[in-house]
């Protein structure tokens, strides 16, 4: 693994997971320096992982080659004027911003200096190196690029987007739908502990099932998803029962909804911050 020093400026819920998957996958936690104003979180940080920790962002981007951005969105602009009164040279540095909501263009406005910017929209489940990355930049050298690939391919799998809006599109595919698919296992997990299951219980037998199901899927890559769950799903019985209900409920809509207010939030969000 190349000796590149990569700073994570916020290390929150997102960095925390990323940083993980890197070191599960041959990173040297050295290499790795993560920052928080918040002294518990990095103390947090640097327990679980021995990476270099500081509350000193300067510090950490000036001792960087490549620098992710991590903080809230909301957060960022505040950030990015802490660089401007420090007169921080970032030209020779990749600066990844993983925010939702921030294009390019807004991000260069807010750091006021010409850069090597990525946008990547990753996801939780990087931590356990089953991670999903969509990336997008348009300033990056091919050398650059495999180096940022080589990051977060750390974390599980990557695609780069042609275009800026399909992140976007991809916080609804696979940056917020962690989401979704924990909310869909706690209805299970709640309505089993009404049934009368144990707290333990109920949460094992979800759990197990949302990852016999997933790995199904993973390892049959040609079966479609529809044949899988017709494979469960007896004429007249009582799979059927509960499919039918859901559909009933218009569950199919109600994701696509879903998906539809995300994009929606993430586009208000570039006009609003
Ligand atoms: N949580 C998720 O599943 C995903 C989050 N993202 C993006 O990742 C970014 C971070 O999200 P989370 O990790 O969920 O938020 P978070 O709130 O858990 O982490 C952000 C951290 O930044 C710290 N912070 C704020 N301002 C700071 C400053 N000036 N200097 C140093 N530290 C500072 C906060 O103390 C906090 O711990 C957001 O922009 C979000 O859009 C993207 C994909 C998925
Ligand atoms: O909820 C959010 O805005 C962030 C972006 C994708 C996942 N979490």
């Amino acid at each position: 693994m190349s000796n590149k020093t990569i700073a994570f400026i916020g290390t929150g819920n997102m960095s925390y997971a990323i940083i993980g998957g890197m070191l599960k996958n041959g990173f040297n936690a050295q290499n790795i320096i993560a920052t928080n104003r918040n002294q518990a979180k990095l103390e947090k940080v640097a327990s679980d992982f021995a990476v270099q920790t500081t509350s000193d962002n300067l510090d950490a981007i000036a001792r960087a080659d490549i620098v992710v951005l991590s903080v809230k969105p909301q957060m960022m602009e505040a950030l990015c004027d802490s660089f401007k009164s420090a007169n921080l040279d970032l030209r020779d540095k990749v600066i990844i911003s993983v925010a939702a909501g921030i294009t390019i263009s807004r991000l260069k406005d807010m750091l006021q200096c010409d850069t090597k910017l990525v946008r990547c929209m990753p996801n939780t489940p990087s931590l356990v190196g089953l991670g999903v990355s969509g990336l997008f930049s348009q300033d990056i050298d091919d050398q650059e690029k495999a180096f940022v690939d080589t990051i977060f391919s750390a974390t599980g799998i990557t695609t780069w987007l042609k275009e800026e809006s399909e992140i976007n599109d991809i916080i609804a595919v696979t940056g917020s739908s962690p989401a979704y698919f924990f909310l869909f296992m706690q209805a299970i997990e709640e309505k089993a502990r009404q049934l009368g299951f144990d707290e333990q219980q109920a949460r094992q037998l979800v759990q197990q099932t949302a990852l016999g199901a997933a790995q199904m899927a993973v390892s049959q890559p040609d079966v479609s998803l529809e044949q899988l769950r017709a494979n469960v799903t007896s004429k007249g019985g009582t799979t059927h029962a509960a499919i039918e209900s859901m559909k009933a409920n218009q569950l199919p809509q109600t994701v696509a909804d879903a998906m539809d207010a995300c994009i929606a939030r993430a586009e208000e969000m570039e006009t609003q911050i």
